[in-house]
């Protein structure tokens, strides 16, 4: 996947809007030129210089207003359909292939370059690239068209054009530059600027409960002021660069009517009043060309880039594995000298060797920084430059593709994401699943009695508002369990709640005896801690120790120190 791909995005399936609005913009420049031609005529017709009566005048001023008017039912049909399917295509695209990143490389990155792409990018990408692919051919046929009748009503006078017309090309080559510059600065600024809003939105709650509220503003003006003032630079430089083009343009044209003037005046080369007029006219569409060409091809290319930063994003991180386990997993996982390292000094995990059973439970405890997180996301196959050997079943877990391993992993975490839909929706994720099988995930997860209460059509507010931490993580449990994971991976799911809930989400997974289910926790409650098949303890990255409750506390080691301090 690289960058023409996306850009072919826009193109894709939309060949014939494509085709149609390239025949507009061509027709439109051939109009432009008829114009010219008209007053030509009308000009030498006052002037006795060509013998047409009025009829025939208005047979061609007719005839040249039908062909305005099929241009812009053209354009009516084509543009919006054109963007339309563009933009969705595009749009889709994006989204399409954000979804197939892993889980690690997505949460390396910062989802403002995302917002960013989905929306302030599409939007200069819409204006400065697909609205004006179409009006840079307009100008290229309106150039040469005019220059071809310039050539044709006067030689001399068209070469004297084309010299004088080096003064805007220069000026508007020269100062292109400096806007796509400044466009790729605003670009820049808008991601951090979308990133801090991002922040103080997410974090709206810290900032309350902190009373950070004129901290948080100020470092959101400093953003807020830079993309600004970096916005009120560019669009200086395009007055500038408007300004600059135009009065070259307009001196260069001025000077041509007083030498056609001279010419006419002296009877040099045959020419008319009227060709004197066309030619002024024409003029224009060989210097506007001159001046914006540059221009728009440097604001294309601006947009271009916001196309391939998107894109080179897009391809970070996708290496996937390719291979798959058959029809389940039969025994587990095992994990021989593994090593991690996120700096390449600190090791977060290390010499790390044991074997997780199908269909068996472990606890994970240790201190503060121990690696418990990091063993969670090796087995979640979030790492691919680990030392030693993670296998599944035999397959090294980062040759197995992602699409296998999710097949028969569940992670639960602290948060748990709810959308603003009824229970069931949130625990079937909208997909369809007999009606048996719900009701079985949600008695398991012990959801039954909170659907019973609330009933079928209970909405669960934004992001969950409306339910409780336990209840959140009984979602979870359920969409776990109705996705028939054999492995069920537990990030600290617990650590928020109150201590009786925490215990029932705690048994609620204990007793689902069929799967494997690895826990990492800080809870140390003898009950349940008692009913685990082996508890892991990690100290420093390092397994330190492995055994039931009873013979860890009868070792009287680290664990056993770790569970006497905490209770
Ligand atoms: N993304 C990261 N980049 C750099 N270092 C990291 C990253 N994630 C974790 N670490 C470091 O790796 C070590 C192990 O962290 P890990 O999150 O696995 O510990 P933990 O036992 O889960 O801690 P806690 O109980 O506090 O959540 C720590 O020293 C931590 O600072």
């Amino acid at each position: 996947m690289n960058r023409p791909s996306y850009v072919k995005a826009f193109f894709h399936h939309n060949k014939v809007n494509t085709g149609l609005e390239i025949m507009v913009y061509m027709a439109d420049s051939v109009l432009n030129l008829i114009i010219s031609w008209f007053i030509q005529v009308i000009t030498d017709i006052m002037a006795g210089s060509l013998a047409l009566d009025f009829r025939q005048t208005l047979y061609l001023y007719g005839g040249i207003l039908a062909f305005v008017l099929l241009i812009q039912v053209t354009e009516y049909w084509t543009f919006p359909s054109f963007i339309q399917k563009a933009m969705n295509q595009y749009k889709d695209r994006v989204l399409h292939d954000l979804l197939k990143k892993n889980l690690a490389s997505f949460s390396s990155e910062n989802t403002a370059t995302y917002i960013s792409a989905l929306t302030n990018d599409v939007v200069t990408i819409e204006a400065n690239f697909l609205k004006q692919f179409f009006e840079i051919i307009r100008m290229l046929v309106l150039f040469f068209g005019a220059l071809g009748l310039m050539f044709y009503y006067h030689l001399s006078l068209t070469l004297i054009v084309l010299g004088l017309s080096v003064v805007p090309l220069v000026i508007s080559l020269v100062t292109a530059n400096q806007l796509t510059e400044k466009e790729r600065k605003v670009s820049q600024q808008n991601e951090s600027y979308v990133a801090t809003s991002k922040d103080i939105l997410n974090g709206f709650s810290v900032v309350k409960s902190f009373q950070a509220e004129d901290q948080v503003e100020r470092v959101y003006q400093k953003q807020n002021h830079l993309l600004e003032a970096l916005k009120k630079e560019r669009d200086q430089t395009s007055i500038i660069v408007k300004s600059i083009g135009n009065l070259a343009s307009l001196s260069v044209q001025m000077g041509i009517m007083v030498i056609g003037v001279w010419f006419v005046l002296n009877g040099v080369g045959g020419l008319t009043p009227g060709k004197v007029m066309a030619f002024t006219n024409l003029m224009n569409f060989v210097l506007q060309p001159i001046s914006q060409i540059p221009q728009l091809l440097g604001q294309a290319k601006a947009s271009l880039g916001l196309v391939e930063k998107v894109s080179n994003y897009l391809q970070a991180n996708t290496q996937d594995g390719e291979k798959y386990l058959g029809n389940g997993v039969e025994d587990g996982f095992e994990i021989n000298h593994l090593s991690l390292s996120y700096d390449g000094s600190k090791q977060a995990l290390l010499d790390f060797n044991f074997h997780f059973d199908i269909g068996k439970s472990y606890a994970i405890v240790g201190g503060s920084g121990s690696g418990k997180s990091s063993l969670v996301n090796c087995l979640m196959g979030n790492f691919n430059d680990y030392q030693g050997s993670v296998q599944l079943d035999g397959v090294e877990i980062k040759e197995l593709s992602k699409e296998s391993l999710y097949s028969y992993l569940s992670l639960i975490q602290q948060t748990v994401f709810i959308f603003d839909a009824t229970i069931v929706e949130n625990v079937t994720l909208y997909k369809d699943f007999p009606q048996s099988e719900i009701d079985r995930v949600i008695k398991l997860s012990g959801l039954d009695k909170l659907l019973a209460e609330r009933g079928r059509d209970y909405k669960c507010g934004e992001n969950g508002n409306k339910l409780s931490g336990g209840e959140r993580q009984r979602v979870a449990i359920a969409r776990s369990l109705l996705k028939d994971s054999q492995i069920i991976l537990v990030d600290e799911a617990t650590s928020a709640l109150d201590n009786p809930t925490a215990i029932q989400i705690s048994q609620a997974l204990l007793n689902l005896k069929s799967l494997m289910r690895v826990v990492v926790t800080h809870r140390l409650d003898q009950h349940l801690l008692e009913q685990y098949d082996q508890i892991l303890v990690l100290k420093d990255g390092q397994l330190i120790e492995t055994g039931k409750f009873h013979q860890l506390m009868a070792a009287k080691g680290y664990f056993y120190s770790l569970y006497t301090v905490s209770n």
